[in-house]
């Protein structure tokens, strides 16, 4: 290794910041049990164990979720400009860590450590931005026949559990505990398991924070997440993840009737226009994909339809540019611009679907394999892949993938185009490529999505609400519908005679 790559590889600074706490925290602190079983979490660079930790068990998870009630009316009564002031300082401690956190995640998740920072700083606007909508959480006053004093206040639900995944680990874990505290709901979070180290390290550096019990944490798999879901004593589920999992959450929730918020899967399409322009196009269908993490990303533009008098010229400079933008490498090196899949599991889920691609009949444009480079041989790693002659019926047209492989659809005719967009059971962002103002509305109006772009592509605005239509999800986050998704309505009429 030359002096200028070991200078630049963070691998080995990542021991010093691992977490050094074990077990699961509720009530302000940790709790390790002897014995515990064990999980591990494993380096997607490298296919080793970058560290173990405790497992909850559902024992934990009532522990939690009882010291979490508890903590709730406290939380509830306390000033709503005191719990904005904690929000800041965790945005502000958050902020002071950004660096190690967005090591600790590149080398738990796979993504590349320089992209991860902009979570860190997502997840510290995300905490403020809450912050600063406490004093939103208001009602309204009613004219009503007889004079009476009618008015609605928005109240707390009580405890709220938040699991995510694996892609944006701790923008997950900082991000979405800020609007259900802002609220004044009191929080249980559950990391994914193939990532749980920020999340632990965020304890660590929120423990002292907020009162004893306002903020817990169990680590484990889909029976924790569920453990949580059928508790009688949490009021409200926020779920990013899966279309199954998201089905199961509903089902779960159903028995004690629980208020969901559900952020689950996209297939996503970008549509180009012969008018669009094709330079920033280009551009906008390689950041669309969000190589740097694999694709794995629920907002990915994965379907790409091309009119087809643009085509060729486009696949041609599209592929240019990602040869040029996009080479898998470890994700603790800081001039890497493609990390690693997840595990084993995606990576073979991905390679699947590139094999069934190939047989379907689809033409690979580039990529496809593991890289050559024999420094990532042991990781995760796929090369960026572009299929093109992909049709509506394919199995890489209908599901997502969550992995780095695009597909291009040729389209000519808008009625056959929008059939092909809308023709999945999944709405979670378009993006829509054109100078023409009225066919970008037009366009904007067609796609069955909650969440679109016209000539530009992944970005997220703090305030704009983020969520799916059609199985994409339930709810809106990233915005004031995210708080009071948090809250209900309670109305009280005075008679004033
Ligand atoms: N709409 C959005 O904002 C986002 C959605 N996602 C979606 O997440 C998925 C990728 O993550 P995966 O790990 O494959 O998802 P997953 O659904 O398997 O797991 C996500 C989280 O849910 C938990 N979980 C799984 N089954 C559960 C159940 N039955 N009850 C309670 N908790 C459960 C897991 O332990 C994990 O913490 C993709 O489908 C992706 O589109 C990812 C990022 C953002
Ligand atoms: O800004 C918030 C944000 C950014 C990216 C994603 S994802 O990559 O689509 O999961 C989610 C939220």
């Amino acid at each position: 290794m030359t002096t200028t790559t070991m200078q630049a590889d963070l691998s080995s600074r990542v021991p010093s910041i691992l977490p050094t706490q074990q077990g699961q925290f509720w009530g302000g602190q940790w709790h390790a049990r002897a014995g515990a079983q064990m999980l591990d979490s494993i380096n997607p660079s490298t296919g080793e164990v970058l560290a173990r930790v405790q497992l909850a068990t559902t024992d934990d998870v009532d522990a939690a979720v009882r010291s979490a009630r508890e903590a709730f009316p406290a939380w509830a009564a306390t000033p709503p400009l005191e719990r904005a002031r904690r929000l800041r300082e965790a945005a502000a401690r958050i902020r002071a860590n950004a660096a190690d956190l967005a090591l600790l995640d590149a080398a738990d998740c796979g993504n590349p450590v320089k992209a991860m920072l902009f979570d860190a700083e997502i997840a510290a606007t995300q905490l403020e931005f809450f912050a600063g909508l406490v004093l939103e959480i208001k009602g309204e006053t009613l004219p009503t026949a007889n004079g009476s004093l009618n008015y609605t206040r928005r109240e707390p639900l009580g405890v709220v559990a938040r699991i995510f995944p694996f892609n944006h680990p701790f923008m997950f874990a900082a991000g979405k505990i800020a609007a259900p505290l802002a609220a004044g709901n009191t929080v249980v979070i559950k990391p994914p398991e193939q990532a749980p180290l920020s999340t632990l390290r965020l304890m660590e550096l929120l423990a002292d924070l907020f009162p004893p019990g306002v903020l817990n944490c169990v680590v484990g798999a889909r029976d924790i997440g569920a453990a949580l879901v059928s508790h009688p004593q949490v009021a409200a589920v926020g779920l990013i993840g899966s279309v199954p999992a998201g089905k199961a959450v509903l089902h779960g929730a159903a028995d004690t009737m629980k208020r969901t918020l559900l952020e689950l899967g996209g297939k996503n399409a970008m549509v180009i226009y012969p008018d669009a322009d094709l330079e920033r196009a280009v551009d906008g269908a390689v950041r669309g994909m969000n190589f740097t993490w694999c694709g794995q990303s629920c907002g990915s533009t994965s379907r790409l339809f091309l009119h087809e008098s643009v085509h060729d010229r486009f696949v041609e400079q599209m592929v240019a540019l990602l040869a040029q933008r996009h080479r898998p490498g470890l994700a603790t090196h800081m001039d890497t611009t493609m990390g690693a899949l997840i595990n084993r599991t995606q990576y073979e889920r991905s390679l699947g679907f590139i094999a069934s691609a190939r047989e379907e009949g689809a033409r690979l444009a580039t990529g496809g394999a593991h890289p050559k480079d024999a420094a990532l041989a042991k990781g995760f790693f796929i090369e960026p892949t572009v299929f093109t002659g992909v049709t509506p019926a394919m199995r890489l047209a209908r599901e997502e993938v969550f992995g780095p492989v695009l597909s291009v659809l040729r389209w000519s005719g808008e009625d056959d185009l929008y059939s092909a967009v809308n023709g999945t059971e999944l709405g979670l962002t378009a993006s829509i490529w054109t100078r023409d103002l009225v066919t970008a509305h037009r366009a904007a109006a067609r796609v069955e999505a909650g969440y679109v772009w016209v000539n530009d592509c992944s970005s997220h605005f703090i305030g704009a609400p983020f969520g799916g239509y059609k199985q994409s999800g339930l709810g809106r986050e990233e915005s004031k519908d995210e708080l009071f998704e948090f809250t209900q309505v309670k109305n009280v009429n005075v008679s004033l005679q």
